[in-house]
């Protein structure tokens, strides 16, 4: 089974860049930058992982993307997870990145992007991946600083696959960025958000009426709202649902009370990724591997899950299509 699932073509679609920063890297970007970090080693940052909730993990995770200061830094960020993420069996990885938290730090967007696209062009070319970019908002600033890093972005319209929302959740309903999104769709670029990870399912129906989302990232919580989940079954809303992490950051006590069960038998439309694999205890392979564990899941249902991430992926038809073969062939000699 472990090998089926490690050959499995794997698509990644909710993963934030900046929390797939490894230790290791985190000390050689210091050292480079000469930055002082709080921590004496590697083992001393890990041992600090242990989160209450997701305000006490995003409190590390922007301190630790603080090392980043050069399109090199970005650049050695993306590779080293789309080589791991590779050796893996994922085959595409749709990244996230938070522009406000970088340029708070005074690190221009065009540095972000010249590090991001440069390796974003290596995994396409060295490791036959195809990647996409999510531009995401923090929820937790003001609106109209994320109006202001949408139009400071128009150089890089083209190159965006999606815009999306993160950052701390409760009390930042998706209604606060009605008119960004607005703004996005009338730039005819598509729309995700992550809503029912902490906050109420309210959030996730504001996403999809207010934001007019294509994906939801977690929307775990739905299933408190049973007419909500008869609508995404209905109307085919991916979740792109993290196992992992939602036990990490204690959505979840324990990975065996996971709502995924649940999600699946409601028909839902899932997919199963990492969000921050550094922070979290592994990539998209260890969140599978985590689910065949806790639920005993068949072949069957992980060709079922890898399948979903490749139809909602952001793909050109051709790829889409060489991913669905490539799918059928590990499925068919399994
Ligand atoms: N799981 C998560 N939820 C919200 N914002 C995030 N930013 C990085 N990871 C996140
Ligand atoms: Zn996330």
């Amino acid at each position: 089974m472990q090998d089926f699932l490690k050959r499995l073509p794997k698509a990644e679609l909710h993963l934030h860049i900046e929390g797939s920063l490894e230790p290791e890297l985190m000390f050689a970007l210091a050292e480079r930058n000469g930055i002082e970090l709080p921590y004496a080693s590697v083992d001393e940052v890990r041992a600090a992982y242990e989160f209450e909730d997701l305000q006490s993990f995003l409190n590390l995770y922007y301190q630790g993307m603080a090392v980043l200061r050069s399109a090199d830094d970005f650049f050695d960020l993306a590779m080293d997870y789309f080589r791991r993420a590779h050796a893996e069996g994922v085959v595409h990885v749709e990244i996230s990145f938070d522009p406000q938290a970088h340029l708070a730090r005074g690190i221009e967007l065009g540095v972000q992007m010249e590090g991001l696209s440069r390796a974003r062009r290596q995994a396409e070319r060295e490791l036959d991946m195809s990647t996409a970019l999510i531009m995401s908002f923090l929820r937790d600033r003001p609106a109209d600083e994320a109006m202001r890093v949408l139009e400071q972005a128009a150089p890089y319209w083209e190159m965006l696959d999606a815009v999306g929302l993160d950052s701390a959740e409760c009390g930042h309903p998706p209604s606060k960025f009605r008119e960004v999104f607005a703004r996005a769709m009338t730039l005819g670029i598509p729309r995700v958000a992550h809503a029912g990870e902490e906050g109420p399912p309210s959030y996730i129906r504001e996403a999809l009426d207010l934001l007019d989302v294509c994906r939801i990232d977690h929307g775990v919580r739905c299933l408190e709202d049973s007419a909500l989940v008869e609508r995404l079954r209905e109307e085919r809303i991916p979740l792109t649902v993290c196992p992992l992490s939602n036990v990490r950051l204690k959505v979840v006590e324990h990975i065996d009370d996971h709502p995924l069960p649940k999600l699946m038998d409601a028909g839902l439309l899932l997919t199963l990724n990492s969000d921050d694999p550094a922070y979290f205890g592994g990539g998209v392979l260890a969140n599978y591997l985590a689910c065949q564990r806790a639920f005993g899941w068949s072949k069957e249902t992980f060709a079922i899950l890898a399948r979903n991430a490749i139809e909602v992926a952001f793909l050109d038809d051709s790829r889409r299509q060489a991913l669905r073969a490539e799918l059928d062939r590990v499925v068919m000699e399994a």
